[in-house]
């Protein structure tokens, strides 16, 4: 049997300025889901202590909260580099949850390989989760036999996506209005964002602020140290060069939970 947690009511109140609506999930605008941006981080900005360490930063009652906003949203979505190091159930264990949310796996060049052994894969036939959509940038002719037969034994699915958006250092990558276009069209009305860096460094760039709903941060009390995996959006500046702050946040709140603290806000202006 796995953890089983709780989450109050009057904590959960304080979340709910920053979620999708309870009454039908939806977004402020109708055509996309609405959108969570939401992890967990170290006082140095770190979200991990190095690319494929899984390292725990919320305490009990913080993680409870990520439980509860994955009990809250229809999706949740990660990079591939995150499920290949944390091999994370991606699932919720609020004891009160009636649904569970869809992981979906950003893989532009179908990196993963699912077998039964996956954590998120072994939930799932356990009735305990949901398995993933794999967004990905290869044709679904050219994806191996094998790894569709065990996605789709599951419930799940590759879908294809254009990945040929320009990223930083000349990489090509997924636009986000076509990944949230993707996800509407398999009717997931709202999604948390959970990581890791370069998922979220890429949707705090400037000109993907509209689409970010809320943003809800747990900073728990630690530094990690330098070669983390550090949360920190590329620069911003004026027309004359001059660096300017690459993204602040709106309507914000701040809730201890245990020895974290949760940090709830708005991009859009
Ligand atoms: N503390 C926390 O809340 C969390 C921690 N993590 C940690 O973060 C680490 C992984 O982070 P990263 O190495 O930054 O990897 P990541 O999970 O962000 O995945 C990076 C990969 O995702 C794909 N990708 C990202 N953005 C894309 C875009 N816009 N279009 C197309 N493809 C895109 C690319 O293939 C890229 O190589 C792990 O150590 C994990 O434990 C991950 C999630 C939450
Ligand atoms: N909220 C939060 N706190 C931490 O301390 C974390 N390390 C993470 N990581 C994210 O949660 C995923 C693990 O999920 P499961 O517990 O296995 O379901 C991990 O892959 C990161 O996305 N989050």
């Amino acid at each position: 049997m796995s953890e089983q947690l709780t989450f109050a009511p009057s904590s959960a109140a304080l979340l709910e300025p920053y979620l999708p609506s309870l009454h039908n999930g939806s977004s402020p605008s109708p055509s996309r889901p609405f959108v969570t941006l939401t992890f967990a981080t170290s006082l140095d900005s770190s979200l991990s202590l190095a690319p494929g360490v899984r390292t725990r930063l919320s305490g009990p009652d913080s993680k409870a909260m990520t439980h509860y906003l994955r009990s809250r949203h229809s999706a949740i979505l990660v990079g591939i580099s995150t499920l290949l190091a944390d091999d994370p159930g991606l699932n919720c264990r609020i004891s009160s949850a009636t649904s569970q949310p869809r992981p979906i796996i950003i893989d532009p060049h179908l990196r993963w390989k699912p077998s039964g052994s996956d954590k998120v894969l072994q939930l799932c036939r356990k009735g305990q989760g949901l398995a993933p959509y794999v967004l990905t940038g290869v044709s679904i002719s050219d994806i191996p036999q094998e790894s569709s037969a065990v996605l789709y034994d599951h419930g799940g699915k590759f879908i294809h996506a254009d990945s040929s958006a320009p990223g930083p250092n000349g990489r090509s990558r997924f636009d986000w209005n076509d990944i949230l276009n993707a996800l509407e069209r398999e009717s997931l009305s709202s999604v948390m964002v959970e990581g890791g860096a370069q998922i979220i460094n890429s949707l705090l760039e400037p000109k993907y602020h509209d689409l970010v709903d809320s943003v809800i941060v747990t900073i728990a009390p630690t530094w990690l140290g330098q070669g983390g995996v550090v949360v920190s959006p590329g620069r911003v500046h004026d027309e004359n060069g001059v660096p300017l702050p690459a993204a602040r946040l709106s309507n914000v709140q701040w809730h201890p939970f245990g020895e974290d603290v949760v940090l709830c806000g708005t991009l859009r202006s």
